[in-house]
């Protein structure tokens, strides 16, 4: 049935039947329950018509700015008929925790449903069906929000109060092709109960895993495989197995009992989450003794993300838990079909997860505090990024910082340093080796807490008479280069540029923000093995992550790679094309698949267990197709891409692939390739923004990536943006165009105009020519005093030297060794010391140039701009050619203030390709993976 009633606004039954076309004036759902609709339409929504009106695009609905000071005021979403059926993938997820008032991130179309507007097992909408309207009100977040089964859904409750707001549906109307609007009314509250209906545990495939033993308890750990995760009507939806949490196969040691020693199970009934742990044995036992093993099983306090418990440590400490049974024998938990049984107490799990044993790093912990630092007592997690400044080693001085450490404070995580002083040199010497050896092993084994280099750390550290300075937040840097003006390149700047992986590099690691939970979760799901792709608008930190991704993935076997030159060279990668050895890809699938069997490209394919595709927006639909051939042919696997686990980035909002003229009119998304579905295990949507902090130029751009930007709207923009920006520092803004030619010209004319000193910086390089081609610095920079420029590198973050950070040549340095002198926009004023680029793949360098950090930046094209932040750019979109264009161009910016638009938008860059709108209406928010 559509709705429980629909309510007479007026009468017209002329029009009443042109609603329906198929069914007349009823709607027949899958059961074949036939409902007659009793609409009485009206043509327009007068009140409604001066709301805030909102598109649904098949995700969760951002109204925090309709909320100020607890006050919300109500907002007309439009959703599109195509939204509304049980199809809606996020509607059969069942995305909903409340009941009258839902959390933020719960979908509408479910809300909807659940309300009664509107019955969910209705397969199809009618064809008459234009759209569905919905006024719904932002409220404040609720300290706790309830469950209710209703209308044949149950949402989920949620025992804390979510950030942002929470919200309800306050009227819904339905209205047709021809325009026609009828109220909606809700359908009473448990109109319909929930049956369960899921498939009983003979149709699932059974494993009996210890049926060999005789033992009446032992057999009583044998499970039948069940479903957990249970849609709308309550079937099985997401399959779990039990037998993740049973025993599995023969192999005692991937038993579950087993299992927890090195991982605790967090289990969530529909309202709360529960720790399963075993108990540690007695302190005095001696380890050859037999110990009655015992678990305890606990209910959380707080239900908080994974990474935060991974923080406070796992198992989590009692004072986040309520201890329900603190030690049970493993007979008296009990796996079925529903969940599990505690001692003849049933929990019905709706989600589990393994988590490894964490020891917990306490806000306590003794390195916060100044003076005498016993070392013994560190625990901290060491593995990469960890920045080591050992310059002044000599002098017995060395400074670690832990920028991913996360201690939680109150007010969040904090990153950690410490600075050793007074120490002899060589036991310095001998802790810097042992640390980079740990290092070096942690890039390879992901998410171990690598106790033994703790100890190695603490033996090396062990005698050292050291005064130990600590601080969080760091507030000095670490060996990145960077020095006030005049001072002299600190060790990390590239002094020699021997190309090789060695344990320098490590410590030479650009230094990267710690990551948000969210992209935590991303981070943790590729360390799972899982095949990847993961979005977000323009500035979420998809680059970030990807350099955080490069860290931990074991460097000999992750190709670092990106479909443009310019976004490879960024993350130290090669493109697309030179890993897959298929040149220019213009030969067809055949040639691709023989240039792709020669020994050297056929060497990394096979040595591949990790393929990184950065820009992958940018990689068309059919090449994607060709090289998941040719992965299968050359690694002689039957597997989705031979089974190589693939890590793909971008933004399909962004540029389109380029693709051969002659082949323009097939050009198809990445997304759309045949084997996307079978090799892509999950799509995550990053949905924080860090670029822009204004939450008002973050709405703009959200709608010009949408498409949804009027010309009114582009009009009010240019007009506000028109004005020149206020250049008084010396810093102008980088012009942006849409046409490369434009760009070179600008650039070379400038430099000419300079009549400053001028000085040209050789590279230095080494190793394959071939691969120096693709690097991001050039082989020869020429600058100016006058020379507006750019970084290309994230230096110091926290003072604001980040890549794109705009400023201009000051003068020199040095006689022999001329360095530049760069004023940036911060108005920080730096010596820019040379850096080493290195290009590698699969874990070996393939070459590296020694150039300074900086390139040209009065013009750039809007193609070389996608990927940079700028802190002031004049922007040219009349000769738009591309959808996407207009949002890659005005999304790099930070601020309103730092934006010059020199004339109006073409309206073809403007354009949301209807195809991208689509595939992003099925994407889930990477928060919801844990
Ligand atoms: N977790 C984070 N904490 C602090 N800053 C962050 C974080 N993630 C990203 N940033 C910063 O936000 C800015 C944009 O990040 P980044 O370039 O990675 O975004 P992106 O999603 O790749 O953008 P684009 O799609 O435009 O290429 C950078 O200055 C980056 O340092």
């Amino acid at each position: 049935m559509m709705a429980a009633s629909v309510k007479a606004e007026e009468d017209h039954a002329a029009n009443g039947n042109q609603m329906l076309d198929e069914g007349g004036q009823s709607l027949q759902d899958h059961a074949g329950r036939r409902t007659r609709l009793k609409q009485q339409p009206q043509r327009a929504l007068s009140p409604e018509e001066k709301l805030p009106e909102l598109d649904y695009a098949g995700e969760p609905l951002n109204l925090s700015r309709f909320l100020q000071n607890g006050q919300g005021q109500p907002v007309l979403v439009h959703i599109a008929a195509a939204y509304m059926s049980g199809q809606n993938p996020k509607v059969r997820a069942r995305q909903l925790w409340g009941n009258i008032v839902y959390t933020q991130d719960s979908d509408l179309v479910a809300v909807l449903m659940h309300n009664g507007y509107y019955n969910h097992s209705l397969q199809q909408q009618p064809a008459s069906m234009a759209e569905v309207r919905a006024v719904v009100l932002p409220l404040p977040p609720q300290p706790a929000y309830t469950s209710s089964a209703r209308n044949s859904i149950r949402s989920r409750a949620w025992g804390t109060a979510v950030e942002g707001f929470s919200y309800r549906v306050e009227r819904c109307y339905l209205v047709s092709k021809s325009g026609v609007v009828s109220s909606l009314e809700p359908g009473p509250d448990g109109a319909a109960t929930v049956v369960p209906t899921f498939t009983p545990a003979q149709f699932e495939r059974t494993l009996n895993t210890r049926a060999a033993t005789s033992s009446v308890e032992r057999r009583q750990r044998t499970m039948n495989e069940v479903t957990v995760q249970y849609n709308l009507c309550n079937e099985p939806r997401i399959k779990y197995s039990m037998a993740a949490v049973a025993d599995r196969g023969l192999k005692p040691s991937q038993w579950t009992s087993a299992r927890l020693r090195a991982e605790v199970l967090v289990l969530e009934t529909h309202r709360t989450r529960y720790e399963l742990s075993r108990n540690a044995p007695p302190p005095d036992t001696p380890p050859d003794a037999p110990h009655t093993e015992t678990y305890r099983w606990a209910r959380c306090k707080e239900a908080a993300p994974l990474p935060r418990l991974r923080c406070v440590g796992l198992p989590l400490p009692e004072a986040l838990l309520d201890v329900l049974e603190p030690a049970l024998a493993w007979e008296d938990l009990q796996w079925s079909q529903l969940g599990v049984s505690v001692r003849g107490k049933l929990y019905q799990v709706v989600r589990l997860h393994f988590a490894k044993r964490q020891p917990p790093l306490g806000e306590d912990a003794p390195f916060l505090d100044s003076g005498p630092v016993a070392m013994k007592q560190v625990s901290l997690v060491l593995e990469p990024p960890v920045a080591l400044t050992t310059a002044r080693i000599g002098e017995g001085l060395l400074s670690l910082r832990f920028p991913r450490t996360c201690l939680y404070a109150s007010s969040g995580p904090v990153c950690v340093q410490v600075l050793l002083s007074g120490a002899e040199p060589q036991q310095l010497v001998a802790l810097r080796d042992a640390l980079n050896a740990a290092l070096l092993r942690a890039m390879g084994r992901p998410l171990k807490p690598l106790e033994p280099n703790v100890l190695a750390l603490q033996q090396a550290a062990r005698g050292l008479k050291r005064k130990a300075h600590c601080m969080s937040g760091g507030s000095h840097a670490s060996g990145s280069g960077w020095g006030p003006a005049g001072s002299a390149c600190s060790a990390g700047s590239a002094g020699s540029a021997g190309a090789t992986a060695s344990s320098q590099d490590v410590a030479q690691q650009e230094e990267l923000a710690p990551l948000s939970v969210e992209q935590q979760c991303v981070l943790d799901l590729v360390l799972s093995g899982r095949s990847v792709f993961f979005t977000g608008c323009a500035g979420t930190g998809k680059s970030l992550l990807l350099r955080h991704i490069v860290r931990r993935l074991p460097p000999e076997t992750t190709f670092v790679t990106a479909s443009t030159g310019l976004a490879a060279a960024a993350l130290g990668g090669t493109t697309l094309n030179a890993f897959a050895g298929i040149g220019r890809a213009d030969g067809g699938r055949e040639a691709m698949r023989r240039a792709a069997s020669r020994p050297e490209a056929a060497g990394r394919w096979r040595r591949a267990s990790a393929l990184i595709v950065d820009e992958v927006s940018m990689v068309d639909g059919a090449l994607l197709d060709a090289l998941e051939g040719v992965a299968r042919h050359v690694r002689r696997s039957d597997k989705p891409f031979g089974g190589l686990q693939l890590i793909l980035s971008g933004d399909f909002h962004q540029l389109p692939p380029v693709v051969r003229r002659e082949v323009a009119s097939t050009r198809a998304f990445a997304f759309e390739a045949a084997c996307w579905a079978s090799c892509v295990d999950a799509s995550l949507r990053l949905t924080r923004v860090f670029r822009q902090a204004d939450s008002g130029f973050v709405d703009i751009l959200a709608e010009v990536r949408a498409g949804k930007f009027t010309r009114a709207a582009a009009a009010a923009l240019q007009q506000r943006c028109s004005r020149p920006l206020d250049t008084s520092d010396g810093i102008l803004p980088t012009k942006i165009f849409t046409h490369k030619a434009d760009v070179d010209d600008i650039n070379a004319q400038e430099l000419a105009r300079c009549s400053g000193e001028r000085v040209t910086f050789g590279a230095q390089d080494v190793g394959s020519s071939e691969a120096l081609a693709a690097c991001l610095a050039p082989r020869s920079l020429e600058l100016c005093v006058g020379a507006q420029v750019m970084l290309t590198r994230n230096a110091n973050p926290r003072r604001g030297l980040v890549n794109g950070a705009r400023g201009v040549v000051e003068r020199f340095a040095g006689t022999t060794n001329r360095l530049p002198v760069v004023r940036f926009a911060s108005g920080e004023v730096v010596t820019v010391s040379k850096e080493r680029f290195t290009l590698a793949a699969g874990g070996r360098v393939l070459a590296a140039r020694t150039q300074v950090p900086l390139a040209l930046a009065w013009a750039l094209s809007v193609h070389k701009s996608q990927g940079a932040t700028l802190d002031r750019a004049e922007i040219s979109l009349e000769r738009a050619f591309e959808p996407g264009m207009a949002y890659v161009a005005l999304s790099r910016v930070r601020s309103l203030e730092g934006l010059q638009l020199t004339g109006p938008i073409n309206a073809r860059g403007l354009a949301a390709d209807p195809k991208v709108l689509a595939f992003y209406g099925g994407l889930r928010d990477a928060h919801h993976f844990w």
